[in-house]
């Protein structure tokens, strides 16, 4: 049902995320007037490859538009335009004249590359390509993925060459396929999408030859960069047919958005499967010295780029995932809560989650995850708590970086996602970073922020000041840690982290 305040027109954004697709329906104040959402399969053909089923997922985002659309109570002639936002890295390969996908879409969890990628920096080390991308080399970016999909689909790298393949981020899948597909669908991606494949130049913020070259991929498979905020083309057919495709920005770009951190040095940190903490950087890419990415923020229109510092850390909630389903210790996600706060302190327990390898600020892919300090005194509710204390340090060790790269120290932290209904995590982090956490009313900023984009694409609003006065915080956490504590335990979680590393021998 459409709320009772709002009379329309509406924005309508689809999030395209790891494990399901939404649409979500604002008005014009930026409230949720409808949601619609379907997961689709996580397949696991062997350890450490992560892959899903592209077409399973168009078909969801075309119903959970429906879904949207319809629990709205409105039409096509109500929407001004559509948004989109998506799982980054996420690479896939499809035919140009049948629209199918020559294979699964490998996820950006995905470490099937990390082979590929110390062959690819031999001799010269993982920042082989930093300087003209600001990412380290590793499998979580997509070039590498279309490379091993290009070298292992038969027949694939002919047909590619011949301009048969078309690449794409999920962006680009559910933009051609809304656009018409097989019948004159628009095949492009936005500046932030780009900036994750490890192939597109942050100065010229175009594909960069060399990469390209080196690392054997055809041009002719990519899509035509774009700004983040423009029209790109129609919605063809289905409830919104008709209907301005207006935006594109890469989930954790769009949370950014959506929580108007629109001014250099402002921060927020998305606690989903990842945790994805990103600064706005204002017009200039920062270069990172301490291990974390130099992306492109957002882009609208033909404004200058705004980019951004980002730390990316590959297992939070996921972990929580982890103790619920493979060691059945809680029953819901939201248990972890009742379990951890059932005792003081972890016990002496600190668990290091570096299941496939560690991200910012180490990009180790020879790291495999510990639980260090185990004594016969520890119990389940001390697991519980350290599983909630290492999303707080690991955000913490992205912000010292953050801080160490940009030279602003942080005054508060705007934070979203699923796991931020979690009173005693948020509380935790607070204690770590020593400084507030505050959230906001709409703790959807993954879909507002690539609804914000597409109705600034169509002048729905004016522009980012009017955005910026929809923002009202929720809640606020502040620190109650004593500095000595928090010292000690930083210090014990470090400690942890050291032990993870060179688990894996370079011939595993
Ligand atoms: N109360 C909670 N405490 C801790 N973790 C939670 C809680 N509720 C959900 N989560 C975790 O948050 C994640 C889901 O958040 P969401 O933002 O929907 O993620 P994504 O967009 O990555 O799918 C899951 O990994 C889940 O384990
Ligand atoms: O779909 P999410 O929310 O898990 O986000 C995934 C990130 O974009 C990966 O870089």
């Amino acid at each position: 049902m459409t709320d009772t305040h709002s009379t329309g027109p509406f924005i309508a954004a689809i999030d395209q995320g790891t494990t399901s697709s939404r649409c979500i329906v604002f008005d014009r104040d930026g409230r949720i007037v409808s949601v619609d959402q379907k997961e689709h399969e996580q397949i696991f053909p062997k350890p450490g490859w992560v892959e899903h089923n592209a077409t399973e997922i168009w078909e969801n985002v075309q119903e959970v538009v429906a879904g949207a659309i319809s629990k709205a109570g409105i039409t096509a002639a109500d929407v001004k335009a559509i948004g989109i936002t998506n799982q980054r890295e996420t690479t896939l390969l499809w035919d140009k004249n049948t629209g199918e996908p020559v294979h699964n879409a490998i996820v950006w969890q995905d470490t099937r590359t990390d082979a590929l990628c110390r062959e690819l920096g031999r001799n010269v080390g993982q920042d082989r390509f930093r300087r003209e991308t600001g990412l380290p080399l590793a499998s979580y970016f997509a070039g590498p993925k279309i490379r091993w999909l290009l070298d292992n689909v038969e027949g694939l790298r002919e047909r590619a060459e011949a301009g048969e393949i078309l690449f794409g981020t999920m962006d680009s899948w559910v933009i051609w396929n809304l656009t018409g597909g097989t019948n004159g669908g628009v095949h492009v991606t936005d500046v932030t999408n780009a900036s994750r494949t490890l192939l597109m130049n942050l100065q010229t913020l175009d594909w960069d030859e060399r990469i390209l070259s080196s690392m054997e991929i055809p041009a002719a498979v990519l899509p035509e960069i774009r700004s983040s905020a423009e029209v790109y083309g129609t919605t063809a057919e289905g409830v919104l047919a008709g209907v301005p495709v207006a935006s594109a920005l890469g989930d954790q770009q769009a949370a950014l958005f959506g929580q108007t951190c629109f001014s250099e040095g402002e921060a927020k940190s998305t606690y989903g499967t990842g945790t994805f903490l990103l600064m706005n950087t204002g017009g200039k890419p920062v270069n990172s010295y301490n291990g974390l990415l130099t992306t492109v923020g957002y882009r609208i229109g033909d404004q200058k780029p705004v980019y951004a510092l980002e730390g990316s850390i590959a297992v939070t909630g996921s972990l929580v995932q982890w103790m619920r389903d493979q060691m059945g210790l809680i029953n819901s996600a939201a248990e972890i809560e009742t379990l951890a706060s059932s005792v003081e302190d972890n016990g002496g327990a600190y668990f290091v989650p570096a299941f496939s390898g560690l991200f910012a600020p180490y990009w180790r892919a020879d790291a495999r995850g510990v639980i260090a300090g185990l004594t016969r005194y520890v119990t389940k509710a001390h697991i519980a708590r350290a599983v909630l204390e290492a999303t707080a340090w690991q955000t913490r060790e992205i912000v010292d970086a953050m801080t160490k790269d940009s030279g602003v120290e942080l005054t508060a932290l705007k934070v979203d996602g699923g796991m931020t209904s979690n009173n005693l995590l948020m509380q935790t982090l607070s204690d770590a970073l020593d400084a507030p956490v505050v959230r906001p009313m709409v703790a959807e900023t993954t879909c507002l922020g690539a609804a914000y984009a597409a109705g600034l694409a169509v002048g729905f609003w004016p522009d980012t000041e009017a955005l910026r006065a929809n923002w009202r915080r929720a809640a606020e956490w502040t620190p109650r840690m004593d500095a000595d504590v928090r010292d000690r335990e930083y210090k014990n979680w470090l400690k942890a982290v050291e032990r993870t590393m060179g688990w894996i021998e370079d011939e595993e």
